[in-house]
Protein backbone atom coordinates (compact mmCIF):
# COMPACT_ATOMS: atom_id res chain seq x y z
CA UNK A 1 0.00 0.00 0.00
CA UNK A 2 3.04 2.33 0.89
CA UNK A 3 6.99 1.26 0.11
CA UNK A 4 9.68 3.07 1.45
CA UNK A 5 13.17 2.01 0.51
CA UNK A 6 16.33 3.75 1.87
CA UNK A 7 13.29 7.17 2.57
CA UNK A 8 15.56 9.81 3.89
CA UNK A 9 13.76 13.56 4.50
CA UNK A 10 15.13 16.88 5.45
CA UNK A 11 13.22 20.26 6.06
CA UNK A 12 15.89 22.91 4.35
CA UNK A 13 19.58 21.31 4.70
CA UNK A 14 19.77 19.31 7.29
CA UNK A 15 18.52 15.72 6.80
CA UNK A 16 15.99 14.99 10.13
CA UNK A 17 14.99 11.22 8.77
CA UNK A 18 17.14 8.81 6.95
CA UNK A 19 17.53 5.35 5.49
CA UNK A 20 13.86 4.29 6.17
CA UNK A 21 12.45 1.66 4.72
CA UNK A 22 8.48 0.94 5.30
CA UNK A 23 5.61 -1.27 4.27
CA UNK A 24 2.31 -0.23 5.34
CA UNK A 25 0.78 -3.37 4.83
CA UNK A 26 -2.77 -4.01 3.32
CA UNK A 27 -5.88 -4.45 6.32
CA UNK A 28 -3.00 -4.01 9.01
CA UNK A 29 -3.29 -1.61 12.30
CA UNK A 30 0.28 -0.07 12.39
CA UNK A 31 1.53 2.18 15.74
CA UNK A 32 4.24 4.74 15.15
CA UNK A 33 6.10 6.13 18.08
CA UNK A 34 9.11 7.67 19.13
CA UNK A 35 9.77 10.84 21.32
CA UNK A 36 8.73 14.51 20.42
CA UNK A 37 10.38 15.70 17.81
CA UNK A 38 11.65 12.81 16.48
CA UNK A 39 9.83 13.22 13.00
CA UNK A 40 6.34 10.98 13.26
CA UNK A 41 4.12 13.75 11.65
CA UNK A 42 7.06 14.23 9.02
CA UNK A 43 6.80 10.39 8.36
CA UNK A 44 2.57 10.58 8.27
CA UNK A 45 3.26 13.65 5.87
CA UNK A 46 5.32 12.02 3.76
CA UNK A 47 2.58 9.02 3.67
CA UNK A 48 -0.22 10.92 1.90
CA UNK A 49 2.41 13.18 0.04
CA UNK A 50 2.21 16.12 1.81
CA UNK A 51 5.82 16.06 1.68
CA UNK A 52 8.16 14.19 -0.86
CA UNK A 53 11.22 12.24 0.01
CA UNK A 54 14.55 14.00 -0.81
CA UNK A 55 16.17 10.56 -1.25
CA UNK A 56 15.38 6.79 -1.52
CA UNK A 57 12.13 5.53 -3.51
CA UNK A 58 8.49 5.72 -2.32
CA UNK A 59 5.55 4.03 -3.72
CA UNK A 60 1.88 4.59 -2.76
CA UNK A 61 -0.56 2.53 -4.56
CA UNK A 62 1.97 1.31 -6.60
CA UNK A 63 2.50 4.67 -7.73
CA UNK A 64 5.98 6.64 -7.56
CA UNK A 65 5.30 9.75 -5.40
CA UNK A 66 7.87 11.92 -7.29
CA UNK A 67 5.79 11.00 -10.20
CA UNK A 68 2.41 12.00 -9.27
CA UNK A 69 0.62 14.61 -11.11
CA UNK A 70 -1.26 17.21 -9.58
CA UNK A 71 -4.30 14.69 -10.18
CA UNK A 72 -2.42 11.96 -9.49
CA UNK A 73 -1.73 13.08 -5.80
CA UNK A 74 -5.60 14.35 -5.12
CA UNK A 75 -6.76 11.07 -6.35
CA UNK A 76 -3.74 9.62 -4.12
CA UNK A 77 -5.23 11.91 -1.01
CA UNK A 78 -8.49 10.28 -1.34
CA UNK A 79 -7.57 7.21 -0.56
CA UNK A 80 -6.20 8.19 2.47
CA UNK A 81 -8.13 9.59 5.52
CA UNK A 82 -6.12 11.84 8.12
CA UNK A 83 -7.10 12.88 11.45
CA UNK A 84 -4.92 15.45 12.09
CA UNK A 85 -2.84 16.49 15.13
CA UNK A 86 -4.72 19.78 15.41
CA UNK A 87 -8.25 18.82 14.20
CA UNK A 88 -8.98 22.09 12.53
CA UNK A 89 -13.17 22.93 11.95
CA UNK A 90 -14.95 25.45 10.20
CA UNK A 91 -16.33 27.08 13.55
CA UNK A 92 -18.96 28.33 11.71
CA UNK A 93 -20.45 25.56 9.90
CA UNK A 94 -22.63 23.05 12.18
CA UNK A 95 -20.79 19.29 13.40
CA UNK A 96 -22.66 17.61 10.09
CA UNK A 97 -21.91 20.00 7.40
CA UNK A 98 -17.99 19.71 8.60
CA UNK A 99 -18.09 16.07 8.56
CA UNK A 100 -19.78 16.78 4.42
CA UNK A 101 -17.00 18.82 3.78
CA UNK A 102 -14.51 15.94 2.29
CA UNK A 103 -17.63 15.27 0.02
CA UNK A 104 -19.39 18.93 -0.87
CA UNK A 105 -15.40 20.42 -1.85
CA UNK A 106 -15.15 17.58 -4.41
CA UNK A 107 -18.78 17.96 -5.62
CA UNK A 108 -19.84 14.69 -5.03
CA UNK A 109 -23.87 14.50 -3.43
CA UNK A 110 -24.23 14.33 0.38
CA UNK A 111 -26.08 10.85 1.39
CA UNK A 112 -28.18 12.07 4.50
CA UNK A 113 -28.53 8.39 5.61
CA UNK A 114 -25.24 8.05 5.67
CA UNK A 115 -23.72 10.71 7.30
CA UNK A 116 -26.52 10.63 9.60
CA UNK A 117 -25.02 6.55 10.11
CA UNK A 118 -21.72 8.11 10.53
CA UNK A 119 -22.57 10.69 13.38
CA UNK A 120 -23.92 7.71 14.81
CA UNK A 121 -21.06 5.67 14.51
CA UNK A 122 -18.96 7.74 16.66
CA UNK A 123 -21.34 8.90 18.79
CA UNK A 124 -22.27 12.38 18.01
CA UNK A 125 -25.74 12.15 16.65
CA UNK A 126 -27.52 14.49 19.15
CA UNK A 127 -24.22 17.25 18.63
CA UNK A 128 -25.56 17.46 14.28
CA UNK A 129 -26.04 20.31 14.38
CA UNK A 130 -23.96 22.05 17.15
CA UNK A 131 -20.99 24.23 16.09
CA UNK A 132 -17.72 22.57 16.95
CA UNK A 133 -16.41 25.23 19.33
CA UNK A 134 -19.22 23.42 21.86
CA UNK A 135 -17.72 19.64 21.50
CA UNK A 136 -15.40 18.00 23.98
CA UNK A 137 -11.88 17.21 23.25
CA UNK A 138 -13.35 13.74 23.08
CA UNK A 139 -16.32 14.22 20.86
CA UNK A 140 -14.16 16.76 18.55
CA UNK A 141 -11.44 13.84 18.05
CA UNK A 142 -14.21 11.51 17.13
CA UNK A 143 -15.81 13.96 14.55
CA UNK A 144 -12.31 14.57 13.09
CA UNK A 145 -12.14 10.70 12.37
CA UNK A 146 -15.54 10.68 10.86
CA UNK A 147 -15.06 13.59 8.36
CA UNK A 148 -11.25 11.77 7.84
CA UNK A 149 -13.30 8.33 6.82
CA UNK A 150 -16.35 9.99 4.93
CA UNK A 151 -14.88 9.19 1.53
CA UNK A 152 -14.33 5.39 2.50
CA UNK A 153 -10.78 5.71 2.31
CA UNK A 154 -8.45 2.83 2.21
CA UNK A 155 -5.84 3.93 4.43
CA UNK A 156 -6.28 5.74 7.72
CA UNK A 157 -3.64 8.04 9.50
CA UNK A 158 -3.81 9.45 12.52
CA UNK A 159 -1.55 11.91 14.51
CA UNK A 160 -1.45 11.75 18.01
CA UNK A 161 -5.30 11.37 18.16
CA UNK A 162 -5.69 10.66 21.85
CA UNK A 163 -2.75 13.37 22.86
CA UNK A 164 -5.37 15.74 24.49
CA UNK A 165 -7.52 12.48 25.89
CA UNK A 166 -8.16 10.94 29.13
CA UNK A 167 -8.19 7.48 29.01
CA UNK A 168 -11.59 6.52 28.83
CA UNK A 169 -11.96 9.11 26.06
CA UNK A 170 -8.92 7.63 24.16
CA UNK A 171 -9.90 3.97 24.28
CA UNK A 172 -13.12 4.58 22.86
CA UNK A 173 -11.00 6.23 20.11
CA UNK A 174 -9.03 3.42 19.66
CA UNK A 175 -12.00 1.13 19.45
CA UNK A 176 -13.23 3.15 16.72
CA UNK A 177 -10.19 2.71 14.80
CA UNK A 178 -10.12 -1.30 15.93
CA UNK A 179 -12.91 -1.63 14.16
CA UNK A 180 -12.02 0.12 11.05
CA UNK A 181 -9.54 -1.72 10.75
CA UNK A 182 -11.53 -4.64 11.56
CA UNK A 183 -13.82 -4.35 8.84
CA UNK A 184 -10.71 -3.88 6.34
CA UNK A 185 -9.26 -0.72 6.57
CA UNK A 186 -5.06 -0.26 7.15
CA UNK A 187 -4.65 2.23 9.55
CA UNK A 188 -1.66 3.71 11.21
CA UNK A 189 -1.89 5.66 14.45
CA UNK A 190 1.19 7.87 15.67
CA UNK A 191 1.38 8.05 19.02
CA UNK A 192 3.88 8.46 22.22
CA UNK A 193 1.56 6.69 25.07
CA UNK A 194 2.95 2.85 25.22
CA UNK A 195 0.32 1.62 27.20
CA UNK A 196 -2.41 2.73 24.60
CA UNK A 197 -0.51 0.84 22.27
CA UNK A 198 -0.30 -1.99 24.89
CA UNK A 199 -4.31 -2.16 25.46
CA UNK A 200 -4.83 -1.49 21.74
CA UNK A 201 -2.19 -5.07 20.99
CA UNK A 202 -4.45 -6.31 23.50
CA UNK A 203 -7.31 -6.46 21.01
CA UNK A 204 -5.82 -6.52 17.98
CA UNK A 205 -2.80 -7.80 16.02
CA UNK A 206 -0.51 -4.45 15.42
CA UNK A 207 3.04 -4.07 14.22
CA UNK A 208 4.76 -1.13 16.35
CA UNK A 209 6.80 1.18 14.16
CA UNK A 210 9.75 3.33 16.33
CA UNK A 211 11.88 6.06 14.92
CA UNK A 212 15.06 7.24 16.86
CA UNK A 213 18.02 8.58 15.78
CA UNK A 214 16.20 9.90 12.41
CA UNK A 215 15.30 6.55 11.30
CA UNK A 216 12.58 3.96 11.31
CA UNK A 217 12.85 0.31 12.88
CA UNK A 218 10.58 -2.41 13.99
CA UNK A 219 9.95 -2.00 18.06
CA UNK A 220 10.76 -5.19 19.74
CA UNK A 221 8.27 -7.79 21.20
CA UNK A 222 7.85 -6.36 24.41
CA UNK A 223 5.58 -3.76 22.92
N1 LIG B 1 7.72 22.73 8.47
C1 LIG B 1 8.86 22.50 9.14
N2 LIG B 1 9.98 23.21 8.85
C2 LIG B 1 11.13 22.98 9.52
N3 LIG B 1 11.27 22.08 10.51
C3 LIG B 1 10.20 21.35 10.84
C4 LIG B 1 8.93 21.53 10.19
N4 LIG B 1 8.03 20.67 10.73
C5 LIG B 1 8.69 19.98 11.69
N5 LIG B 1 9.99 20.39 11.76
C6 LIG B 1 11.01 19.86 12.66
O1 LIG B 1 11.21 18.50 12.37
C7 LIG B 1 11.37 17.73 13.56
C8 LIG B 1 10.34 16.61 13.62
O2 LIG B 1 9.05 17.18 13.75
P1 LIG B 1 7.74 16.29 13.76
O3 LIG B 1 6.60 17.21 13.99
O4 LIG B 1 7.72 15.43 12.56
O5 LIG B 1 8.02 15.39 15.05
P2 LIG B 1 6.98 14.52 15.94
O6 LIG B 1 7.70 13.25 16.27
O7 LIG B 1 5.68 14.41 15.23
O8 LIG B 1 6.85 15.43 17.22
P3 LIG B 1 5.64 15.51 18.32
O9 LIG B 1 5.55 14.15 18.96
O10 LIG B 1 6.14 16.54 19.28
O11 LIG B 1 4.41 15.92 17.57
C9 LIG B 1 11.28 18.72 14.73
O12 LIG B 1 12.58 19.08 15.10
C10 LIG B 1 10.54 19.89 14.11
O13 LIG B 1 10.94 21.10 14.73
Amino acid sequence: MIEMRDVGFGYGGTELLSNMTLTLQSGMFHFLTGPSGSGKTTLLRLCYADLLPTTGQMTAFGEDVRQLSRDGIADLRRRIGVVHQDTQFLDHLPVAENLALPLTVSGQEVDMEALRDLLGWVGLSHHARALPPSLSGGERQRAALARAVILSPDLILADEPTGNLDWDMSMRLMQLLIELNKSGKTVLVATHDLNLIRATKAQVAARVLRIANGTLNLAGADL
